[in-house]
């Protein structure tokens, strides 16, 4: 049986940020991840999980300016010192928060832009070399473009390529299930294929992005095979409750 982690950008909306790490804890997962720790200081989210004695298994780089519409930096070689930064806040928050993974978004670019392109391989070169420094993993995830228009890493190969590409042990591809149905589907062939490569793990219903186990795919025997597949990290619980978060843990207790 997979371990699970709550993410705190979805679920737990009931509670203020800082109180929802109790009520993961609460309500029995044993590590979580989210979005953006940062309109709150490392110290206060490190002390929240040192007090629920939960792990952290993942949370992203800075966006840039998200209510603005920015989804991520990477691909964008206007915003490079702006990336950069994000990059160093993200590290140091690391630091201190601990965590196995940080997320590099992409950003709202055209894929098949040579520039583009080319400033996301060097800002990738240029996070990995940071996270490694700093003894962190680094994970790219694929978003299909219904959820985020304009999204640059918006395919599985796409995304391989550039993690096979980079070469390095600590850069791995975060398979979040809801968008790998959406955008290819094959789910259980692509984990076959990639799981050498993937460093975390996602999971929603799809089409609705809601508890696992009430869409079309059946998420029991997809854990089943990544169970089988060896892998040994978190699945990030990254879905919209349907109702109360914890009314609509049932499908937690029956995996
Ligand atoms: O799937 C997603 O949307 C997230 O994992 C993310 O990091 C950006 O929203
Ligand atoms: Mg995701």
């Amino acid at each position: 049986m997979p371990r699970f982690a709550a993410n705190l950008s979805m679920m737990f909306n009931e509670y203020d940020f800082l109180d929802r790490f109790q009520a993961a804890a609460d309500a029995g997962f044993e590590a979580v991840e989210y979005l953006f720790p940062y309109d709150h200081p490392a110290e206060t989210i490190a002390a929240c999980l040192r007090k629920s004695g939960l792990q952290q298994a993942l949370f992203n780089m800075p966006p840039g300016n998200w209510a603005g519409g920015d989804r991520g930096l990477a691909a964008l070689p206007a915003r490079r010192a702006e990336f950069e930064a994000a990059v160093g806040l993200a590290v140091d928050y690391a630091g201190i928060i601990g965590t196995p993974y940080l997320h590099m978004m992409a950003g709202i670019a055209d894929a098949g832009d040579e520039i583009a392109v080319r400033a996301y391989r060097e800002a990738l070169i240029f996070a990995a070399d940071r996270t490694e420094q700093a003894g962190i993993g680094l994970v790219i995830e694929p978003i299909n473009r219904r959820d985020m228009p304009g999204y640059f890493l918006n395919d599985f190969d796409q995304a391989l390529a550039f993690v096979t590409g980079i070469g390095r042990q600590h850069v791995k591809l975060q398979f979040d299930i809801y968008h790998r149905q959406i955008l290819h589907g094959d789910v259980v062939m692509g984990l076959r294929a990639m799981m050498p490569h993937i460093g975390h793990i996602q999971v929603a219903s799809v089409p609705k992005r809601n508890e696992p186990g009430t869409g079309e795919l059946n998420d029991r025997a997809i854990f089943a095979e990544i169970d089988a597949l060896g892998y040994s990290g978190f699945i990030g619980c990254e879905y919209r409750p349907a109702g109360r978060t914890e009314e609509g843990l049932g499908w937690l207790t029956e995996t």
